[in-house]
Parts: C-alpha cells; sequence; structure tokens
C-alpha cells in the first residue's frame, strides 16, 4: 500500500491491498489518498506527494471528468450513494487504454459519504493506441462497443451483431472470443451469406458417405470443429427460411442430424451472430423467423458505423498501415489524417483499409499525403450531405457545402480540390465564383 495523504484512515487504505485488482482510495475532492500494490504495478508510482487528483493522474485533466465532457463515476456514485461503473481511456506507463472503473463509496461516522474506492481493471479487448492485433478506436461511440463486449465477453450469452458492412462485427465476435472463458477451444465461422439450404445444412451437420451424389466418404460438419468454442454466423440474415428451423432446433435442443443420417448428434457451443440486415424488418416481411430471431438476440450489440467515430479514422488507418506492411513503416501525414477522418466510407473500415492498401501503391516513399489520398478516395464523399435533421439539401446547397470542405481538407489547394470533385480547374473555379457571388 501507498500512503499518499497523512490524515487517511489507515486501516481503510490497507483495506486496499487486498482487492486483486489496481485499487486506489479517492477523497471527496478527488484527491488519491492511497494506491495498492497491483495499482502501482500496472499504472505506475503516483509521483505527486500530496494532492494528486485522479482526473489528473488518469486522464491529465486539469478538471474533474464531467467538468471535462466525460462521465465521472465518482460525481456519479455521489449522486446515487451506490456502486457506479463506467469505461474510460487512462493515461498509462504503455500510452491510452481502455479501463473498467468501477467506483464504491464509503460513508464516514456521521453516514456522510467520505470516501471512495476505485477499482481499475485494464480491459485488453481493444486498444486505444496503434495496434495490428486488436480493435483500435478511444471515441465515445466505440468506448460504448468496447464496455458493451467486455460485460458480455465473460458470459455464454448468445451475442447478435449489428451494424453495417464493414464496421467490423467479425473482429468483435473475435474479441468476444478471445476475453470469454471459450477461448482454448475454436471460434468456428460460418459465412451465411449466398449459401443454399442444401449447402448450408452439410456444411453445418455433416454428411453420411452416400447421403447426396458426390458424397463419396462420411464428412464432419462445422458444428464438430465449434465444440466446446464458438459458432460464429456471419451474415445469419441471409439464411435460407428452411435452415432457419433446423437452426433453431439446434439452438433449443443442442442436438442435429448430419445430412443422410438418422443419428443424434450432440453440440455444446456459445453462439454469436452478425448482419447487416434490418433483422426486426426481416421478420415484420415473413424472410425472418420471429422465434429464431428471438433466440439469437439475447444480447444485441450494435457496431457503429466509421462517420460516428470519425475521432477513431487517424489511429485506426496508423494500425491498418502497420497490418498491411509491417517492415514499411509507413507514416500517414495530419493532413492525411484530416482529409479521411472527414470522408463519408459507406464501406466503413474496410474501404478505409482499401482507400490506405491503394495509397500504399501509389506512395513513393512511406510518407502518404493528401495528394496520395486523394487520388486512393474514389468513393467516399465528404461528410454531412445529409442534415442534422435528416433532410436532403438541395442540389445547390449540398455542392457549395462539399466544395467548401474539400478547400478546407486540401487546405485551399484548388488543383486538389478539383481532382478529388473530378471536375476541371476551371469548372472548380466557375463554381467557386458563382457561390461566392450569392454569398454577397
Ligand atoms: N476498430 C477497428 N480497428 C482496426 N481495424 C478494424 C476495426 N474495425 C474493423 N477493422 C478492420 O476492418 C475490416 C473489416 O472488418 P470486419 O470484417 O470485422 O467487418 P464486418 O462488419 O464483419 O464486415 P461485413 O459485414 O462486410 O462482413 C477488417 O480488416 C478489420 O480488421
Amino acid at each position: 500500500m501507498q500512503l499518499i495523504a497523512s490524515d487517511t484512515d489507515q486501516g481503510l487504505a490497507r483495506m486496499l491491498d487486498g482487492y486483486s485488482d489496481p485499487a486506489i482510495l479517492v477523497s471527496a475532492n478527488y484527491e488519491i489518498l492511497a494506491t495498492n500494490e497491483r495499482y502501482r504495478e500496472t499504472f505506475g508510482e503516483i509521483e505527486v506527494d500530496r494532492g494528486a487528483h485522479c482526473y489528473e493522474v488518469s486522464h491529465g485533466y486539469r478538471v474533474p471528468c464531467d467538468q471535462a465532457g466525460e462521465s465521472c463515476p465518482l460525481l456519479a456514485c455521489k449522486s446515487s450513494g451506490a456502486k457506479e461503473r463506467v469505461l474510460h481511456i487512462h493515461s498509462t506507463p504503455r500510452g491510452k487504454e481502455h479501463v473498467d472503473v468501477e467506483m464504491l463509496p464509503i460513508r464516514g461516522d456521521d453516514g456522510e459519504l467520505k470516501y471512495f474506492v476505485e477499482i481499475l481493471k485494464p480491459v485488453s479487448i481493444a486498444s486505444a493506441e496503434f495496434s495490428t492485433q486488436q480493435m483500435v478506436g478511444r471515441s465515445p461511440a466505440f468506448n460504448h462497443l468496447v464496455d458493451m463486449i467486455n460485460l458480455v465477453a465473460s458470459r455464454d450469452t448468445s451475442v447478435l451483431l449489428m451494424g453495417e458492412s464493414g464496421t467490423g462485427k467479425e473482429l468483435a465476435a473475435k474479441a468476444i472470443h478471445q476475453a470469454s472463458p471459450r477461448h482454448k477451444h475454436l471460434m468456428v465461422t460460418v459465412e451465411c451469406a449466398g449459401l443454399t439450404e442444401t449447402l448450408f445444412e452439410s456444411e453445418l451437420f455433416g454428411h453420411v458417405k452416400g447421403a447426396f451424389t458426390g458424397a463419396v466418404s462420411n464428412k464432419p460438419g462445422l458444428l464438430e470443429n465449434a465444440e466446446g468454442g464458438i459458432l460464429f454466423l456471419d451474415e445469419i440474415g441471409d439464411v435460407p427460411l428452411g435452415m432457419q428451423v433446423k437452426l433453431l432446433r439446434l439452438i433449443e435442443t443442442g442436438s442435429y442430424r448430419a445430412v443422410g443420417s438418422t443419428q443424434l448428434k450432440r453440440a455444446q457451443f456459445r453462439l454469436i451472430c452478425a448482419t447487416h440486415k434490418n433483422l426486426k424488418e426481416q421478420v415484420a416481411c415473413g424472410a425472418f423467423r420471429e422465434d429464431l430471431y428471438y433466440r439469437i438476440n439475447a444480447f444485441p450489440i450494435v457496431l457503429p458505423p466509421l462517420r460516428e467515430r470519425c475521432e477513431d479514422v487517424g489511429i485506426i488507418a496508423k494500425s491498418i498501415l502497420g497490418k498491411l506492411s509491417p517492415d514499411e513503416n509507413y507514416r500517414l501525414t495530419d493532413s492525411g489524417i484530416k482529409l479521411l477522418s472527414g470522408c463519408h466510407f459507406a464501406g466503413n473500415v474496410r474501404e478505409l483499409r482499401n482507400v490506405l492498401e491503394r495509397a500504399t501503391i501509389f506512395a513513393h516513399s512511406n510518407i502518404i499525403d493528401v495528394n496520395i489520398l486523394a487520388r486512393c478516395l474514389l468513393d467516399a464523399a465528404p461528410l454531412q450531405a445529409v442534415d442534422q435533421a435528416g433532410q436532403w439539401p438541395d442540389l445547390k446547397t449540398q455542392q457549395a457545402r462539399y466544395l467548401n470542405d474539400l478547400l478546407e481538407h486540401c487546405q485551399g489547394d484548388k488543383s486538389l480540390v478539383a481532382k478529388i470533385a473530378g471536375i476541371s480547374l476551371r469548372s472548380l473555379y466557375r463554381k467557386l465564383g458563382l457561390l461566392e457571388k450569392e454569398r454577397r
């Protein structure tokens, strides 16, 4: 135990060492009074002798978290008088990390809230810094996603991952697998899109020799590989209706038959499904069974589109470059990151990845700048095509916004703007001239 403030209740401070997770004792004015050994091992010694505030040490803020635009668990704890938790990004000796923060209130003899025990569990399923292995991000939308994954991973609950194409549903499924008690067993992915009912059934359940033309020997199904582990059904919305009944039976009874066999087999697995479709709408129009929908949807997690976490684009882009060419040490310029952060990637992280892959082909050195990126942004449109109110602006307003945004991104470089916009420089000057006239 490291005791910082001398007037701290010593017994209370010593209690921290009973926690196997990093823990600190905090006063009602956010002062850190004591830390346990596990905390110091994980987050380092607190250098300031006296008056070190939790918001300074964990975030480098000069004011409490709630005044810096974040949720403050201590404040929440003060108002509820009960245990509170939140997922925060903390500064650590290793850089920024996601941390699951739990705050417990302790009352003095007079019944007033006097101390707070803060337990800080580092979350390893995602990275807030460059990483080629994990999901990367630090925006509020991404942190919420990490929080959801972190909460459900240790359970055996079925998870439904929903989100547009390329938002990272498969990566999220892998993160759940790695953080789950089943991580020593396999996660078997079944790509449901484009499979006919027959093919789906024999892939999943296996078949016996002679079950159909071409079944020359017994073949085990993917379910056998998933035994004890995780079955990940990607694009569950594309499973043919006939197969949905068999899937439902499998989930409800844990048993199935290989194609052509009468023998009942048992399967033991955790289910994770993913879809880019709106399954509720699919249910309403009769394309997806309602009973199956409720079976797979025990814990829904929505993956936010990239345009709702623009702050993450830079760190994701750097991580993707590290993954694409580990030896090249590609560097993105700040204006390049700014350009990418302002784009509407309909294909989300996958489209960003494609843009970066093209950029590595065009780059003459390991520097990827705004000019190279502009050549590679084939489909990505600048953000804000749709109004805040969800209304489509008229074409003129839309064009004006587009050109203004682009000019800003390209730091006034009109040749570059013309190139990205796919118009001649003359035509750009004409349009800008018209805009100017209208403004006056
Ligand atoms: N947060 C992230 N950080 C780093 N890379 C990411 C992140 N999210 C997605 N990616 C990368 O983006 C690509 C697409 O991700 P993934 O395949 O998981 O998306 P998906 O939602 O399953 O797509 P689809 O619906 O088309 O199958 C992958 O290369 C993945 O590694």
